[in-house]
């Protein structure tokens, strides 16, 4: 039976674009999904299996890391009109082209230390947190006697664009990691923190106060840490919660490496001085621990904070 080709179009979707531009110590974000489809003269490329039309879909993902090089992204609809006009007007058998883009907005932490010295102080210019609420949960346990209590969040997702280094670690014979000196460090912050309170005869910790109080002071050691690994700067903003919250004793983070791969330009004759990243999704190196009070015992589960 004979076949018809209908509607059909192709390209590299979901190019998780991150670029950086450093205003001196201010640094802006623009973090990009971009995903595009292209469509034309492509049916001998179906149906012959000849790909003289087909511009390859590596080409548009490398053609998306190099424009936020070469012309930077002033917006979502600037980058994605470029993009497309780019695609119809360059290759003849391409007729049309789709460019869809989510964009993630981040706000700057504002650190009480910069708050202090006023809008302008560094930490405030290169700590971001991802807009959009992170999940906030609590686990109750009673046994009648005795209580526990143990909050956090989820998902509250945070990246300095510098001050973050990684070097000195062990090489062996398959290690291919270059060491960082400039790195951006991005986390999605799953924590838990355990009241001291067990006992209705205590006096109660004030729920909501202590909750935002903790996550200020994370987010602040986060912001402040300059950073050798993610395992420090999980240690610090642990360690911060407990040092500033009396009825807290104990800290448990699990931390997600969410890598930025710097893109290799110079196959196009573009420098990137740590401006255009690749977000990876996956794989991610994956950062746990605990931190306790002196003379605490730790009771937060170890795969709690995994959920
Ligand atoms: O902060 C980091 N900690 C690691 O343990 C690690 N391992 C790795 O490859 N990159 C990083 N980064």
């Amino acid at each position: 039976m004979p076949t018809i080709l209908g509607q059909n179009q192709y390209g590299k979707a979901e190019n998780r674009v991150v670029k950086i531009t450093r205003d001196g110590a201010t640094h802006h974000i623009k973090d990009l999904n971009v995903s595009v489809a292209l469509s034309g003269d492509l049916d001998d490329v179906h149906l012959t299996g000849s790909n003289a039309n087909c511009l390859p879909t590596d080409t548009t993902k490398n053609t998306v890391f190099a424009f936020a090089k070469e012309y930077g992204i002033e917006s979502a609809e600037q980058f994605g009109i470029h993009l497309a006009r780019h695609f119809v007007t360059s290759q003849e058998p391409i007729k049309r082209a789709r460019i869809r883009i989510e964009e993630y907005a981040w706000e700057r932490i504002a650190t009480s230390e910069a708050n202090s010295k006023f809008i302008g102080a560094d930490e405030v210019n290169h700590s971001f947190v991802r807009k959009g609420q992170e999940t906030r949960v609590t686990q109750i346990t009673y046994d009648g006697q005795k209580w526990e209590v143990i909050s956090g969040l989820k998902d509250l997702v945070v990246m300095n664009s510098t001050n973050s280094e990684f070097w000195g670690y062990i090489k062996d014979k398959y290690t291919t990691l270059q060491e960082a000196y400039d790195r951006i460090l991005a986390t999605q912050v799953s924590g838990r923190w355990r009241f001291n309170w067990t006992d209705d005869d205590q006096r109660m910790p004030n729920w909501e106060r202590s909750y935002e109080q903790t996550r200020r002071h994370m987010l602040e050691a986060f912001a402040e840490t300059y950073s050798y690994s993610l395992q420090q700067t999980l240690y610090q903003m642990a360690t911060r919660i407990i040092n500033h919250r009396s009825e807290i004793d104990e800290v448990r983070f699990s931390l997600p490496n969410k890598h930025h791969f710097l893109v290799d330009l110079e196959p196009f004759g573009l420098k990137n001085d740590n401006e255009v990243y690749y977000a990876a999704d996956r794989m991610y190196g994956l950062i746990e621990a605990t931190v306790l009070r002196d003379g605490a015992t730790a009771q937060i589960p170890v795969d709690m904070t995994n959920l």
